[in-house]
């Protein structure tokens, strides 16, 4: 394909001719609440919707203002067009229903509408996430309908807000990125076949939760921090964003690994991040660029959906890397990993003579 005119709507129009030529009508609305989004996000403190609301969403999490208006941005793009059966968000405890007055398909659209958004009123990158799914029939959407592994996912993408904005995207042939240009409006191909290097050095994870970390996944990174010093033999780099749609971006772009493991902070959840609108589209785009996308104990696009807002553990990017973390966790699931030593109470430590 010819990079550098080809635009969004003539590549979706290609990529879903067939079964699913429905489907790109929708990708072309989903590209215009972006646009619309871009624009807002894009004003910073002139939009005058910086700062929160008095409102928590379904997972107590106080809402921005931006959450608000990006949520609504998506419903009013996309419910109209007639490729859906319903819509589900983060923002949203149920299903959003389909108004009387618009015509029903049989897609389902998930998404995370602002993704980071903690870092909204902080000028740094954020983003939107989304996957599309299908039911077997027309007619409206329950949240049973949802509940579909990723591997089942039709399309999923994100789209990043930073300096420049970005949607990439998957309909299960390869990931692409298109950068838009705000001069015509249009997204244009810049990045068509996104391929994530499968060795790399740089790896992802907030370790301020160091403490709540299972030991396959504290020996993974004391590996990383002890550099050439240390059994991995190479120094790494490390980045944290706060903000997955920045970090699953940069991996895509040149390699890494993502970590959000399970940990103990809140034995309630088995994870942070959430895993129908957030882990499994990126595990799709990072999977069809070549890239490994895990739980840590298995493939994230086979875990069976239980509940709309469900989190799960993430660990994802280029391959290598994340067969290494499963291959830490299977090892301290069989017992054959010696435990981890903090190298604070190792021999010849700062607590030993
Ligand atoms: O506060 P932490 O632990 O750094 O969490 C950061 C994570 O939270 C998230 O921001 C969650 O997304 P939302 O902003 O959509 O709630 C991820 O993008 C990111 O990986
Ligand atoms: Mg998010
Ligand atoms: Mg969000």
């Amino acid at each position: 394909m010819h990079i550098g005119r080809t635009t969004l709507s003539k590549f979706v129009i290609e990529q879903t001719r067939g079964a699913h030529s429905e489907m790109g009508a929708l990708l072309i609305d989903v590209a215009a609440a972006v646009k619309t989004i871009s624009g807002l996000v894009g004003k910073g403190a002139l939009s005058g919707f910086s700062g929160s609301m008095d409102s928590t969403n379904v997972q107590g999490e106080v809402q921005k203002k931006l959450d608000v208006l990006t949520n609504e941005a998506i419903l009013r793009h996309c419910e109209w067009g007639g490729q859906l059966a319903g819509m589900a968000s983060e923002e949203m405890d149920a299903p959003y229903a389909i108004p009387a007055q618009y015509p029903r398909g049989r897609y389902l659209l998930i998404f995370d509408p602002l993704d980071g958004s903690s870092n909204s009123d902080v000028n740094v990158s954020v983003g939107t996430i989304f996957s599309i799914l299908q039911r077997s029939t027309a007619g409206d959407a329950e949240a049973a309908d949802f509940l579909q592994p990723g591997a089942q996912q039709i399309a999923a993408g994100y789209a990043i807000y930073g300096p420049s904005t970005m949607l990439v995207l998957t309909v299960g042939s390869g990931t692409h990125g298109f950068t838009l240009d705000r001069e015509s409006g249009n997204f244009i191909l810049t990045h068509a076949d996104i391929r994530v290097p499968e060795a790399t050095r740089e790896f992802a994870i907030n370790t301020s939760n160091a403490r709540f970390w299972e030991p396959p996944v504290q020996r993974y990174v004391a590996e990383c921090q002890a550099g050439k010093t240390g059994v991995r033999g190479e120094d790494f780099n490390m980045r944290w964003i706060a903000s997955m749609v920045a970090e699953v971006h940069r991996i895509l772009m040149r390699g890494g690994i993502f970590m959000y493991p399970k940990d103990s902070k809140d034995p309630s959840r088995p994870g942070r991040l959430r895993l129908l609108y957030e882990a499994n589209p990126m595990a799709m785009l990072v999977e069809q660029a070549g890239g490994a996308a895990s739980t840590g104990r298995g493939r994230i696009l086979e875990v069976v959906p239980e509940a709309l807002h469900q989190r799960v553990p993430v660990i994802l990017g280029s391959r290598e890397e994340v067969e290494r973390v499963e291959r830490y966790h299977h090892d301290h699931d069989t017992g054959v990993d010696r435990p981890y030593v903090s190298p604070l109470f190792a021999e010849r430590s700062l607590f030993r003579d």
